[in-house]
């Protein structure tokens, strides 16, 4: 086994042991069997907090919120989302600006509140009553049994340290983060940094879901990993079993069709690793070399996406990359309509660093390939495996000013 390997399934299993640290006093909560005899005797209903309310997270918070009232026989109506609070001053075309409330900048936690909105992360989309938005992440994460992590993955690190000892230590959790944690020791699935950081089980939720088209209720579908251990600390006998069923209870909509699978690995790096991929799309685009161009980097990007999981992580299933929404189709629409993808053709096309086109084009939204690329080139080079991801290598030397787009052929 390769010290890179190693140092991926080290840090699994440390996740594990994190999460594991109380007895096992019941059978694994992920036994649909025991779920059924359960939800007969369940007295009490799961409580669901959300901490990220960006573009994003809002969009997961409002099918949560939907869900939490349509199944209410589970879940208790009010889902609390965590706002990294921030002040914004709402334009005066707003439909329900006021002179006398809004000529002077509010919190943003303040406005959603007021609004059921979040105007400054997803405009222009109704959101439910029963989501509550908190600007104290302690106050959020305080009684709930189902954490959704919903930021952007620079902050994960932070944002856990803030809540350690704070949350349920039956918590389980699901990280809708699109990007991996590289340290000096080697790479983690934030589900993992959660699990580990937090001493519970964090699954994970990666598909083809651009923000926007999923809030406005355009049909999509994504993919949820559970798998845990059955070493967990228990959840009390009065609420409803976390099984795969429960999570589809929370996720699925009529517009946002959920597969449930226990890849957890392969869904995370689907999710992370075609961020890289969208900006050599981008690049191409921004060249005017045309679809099939495209197609090609896409191709190159899915085997890479693919080799890298296979190498580096030991549960990682060839098949999630090729079958599950998490895979190849988040590749197809992050290339065609994601940030990444757009801010690199502006870049190109500007011939302006892609740091600047994000600060100008995103109004505060966060690009998470950059970085991505820049932390997995950092794990490959520490590993002399540059050479073996020619693309994701590629578009790391590009982004650092050591590459030209005009290279980016001679890897295909
Ligand atoms: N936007 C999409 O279409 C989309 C779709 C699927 C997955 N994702 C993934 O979801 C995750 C969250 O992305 P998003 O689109 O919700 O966020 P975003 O890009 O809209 O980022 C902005 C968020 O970061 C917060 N923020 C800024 N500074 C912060 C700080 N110092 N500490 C904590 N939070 C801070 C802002 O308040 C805001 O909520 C990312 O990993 C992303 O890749 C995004
Ligand atoms: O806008 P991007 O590039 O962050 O991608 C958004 C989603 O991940 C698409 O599934």
């Amino acid at each position: 086994m390769s010290s890179s390997r190693a140092v991926a399934r080290l840090s699994r299993v440390a996740g594990h042991l994190a999460a594991s640290s109380k007895p096992i006093s019941r059978p694994s909560s992920s036994s649909s069997s025991s779920a059924t005899a359960k939800m007969t005797a369940t007295t009490r209903k799961h409580k669901v907090a959300i901490i990220g309310s960006g573009n994003w997270g809002s969009a997961i918070a409002k099918i949560l919120a939907e869900n939490t009232t349509q199944h209410g026989d589970v879940f208790e109506s009010e889902v609390r989302m965590w706002v990294f609070e921030e002040d914004y001053q709402l334009p005066s075309s707003h439909p329900s600006y006021s002179p006398a409330e809004h000529s002077s900048p509010r919190k943003l936690s303040e406005l959603v509140n007021q609004l059921h909105e979040n105007v400054k992360y997803l405009p222009g989309v109704p959101l439910p009553p029963n989501l509550v938005a908190d600007p104290s992440i302690v106050s959020a994460v305080k009684d709930a049994s189902l954490l959704i992590f919903n930021v952007p993955h620079q902050f994960v690190s932070k944002i856990c340290d803030q809540i350690d000892g704070k949350i349920l230590p039956y918590a389980r959790a699901i990280s809708c983060i699109k990007g991996v944690d590289v340290s000096p020791e080697g790479i983690s699935l934030f589900s993992d940094v959660i699990g580990r950081k937090l001493g519970i089980y964090c699954g994970a939720l990666s598909g083809a879901n651009i923000a926007t088209e999923v809030a406005l209720e355009k049909f999509s579908e994504t993919t949820i990993a559970y798998d845990p251990p059955g070493t967990l600390t228990p959840v009390p006998e009065e609420l409803p079993v976390i099984n795969h069923d429960l999570w589809k209870k929370l996720f699925h909509r009529p517009y946002f069709h959920v597969s449930m699978i226990h890849d957890v690995a392969g869904t995370s790096l689907g999710g992370a690793l075609k961020n890289v991929v969208a900006l050599a799309a981008g690049f191409v685009d921004g060249m005017g070399w045309g679809d099939n161009a495209k197609a090609a980097v896409m191709r190159v990007g899915i085997l890479e996406m693919r080799k890298f999981g296979l190498m580096f992580f030991d549960s990682c299933k060839s098949e999630t990359f090729t079958e599950e929404s998490c895979g190849v189709a988040d590749l197809i629409t992050s290339c065609a309509g994601g940030r990444n993808h757009r801010c690199a053709k502006l870049s190109v096309e500007q011939k302006r660093p892609i740091e600047e086109i994000e600060g100008e084009v995103l109004n505060g939204q966060k690009l998470q390939g950059t970085l991505t690329a820049k932390e997995v080139n950092e794990f490959l080079k520490a590993r002399g495996k540059e050479n073996d991801f020619p693309l994701m290598t590629v578009v790391y030397k590009i982004l650092m000013g050591e590459a030209n787009v005009e290279d980016i052929p001679s890897v295909i």
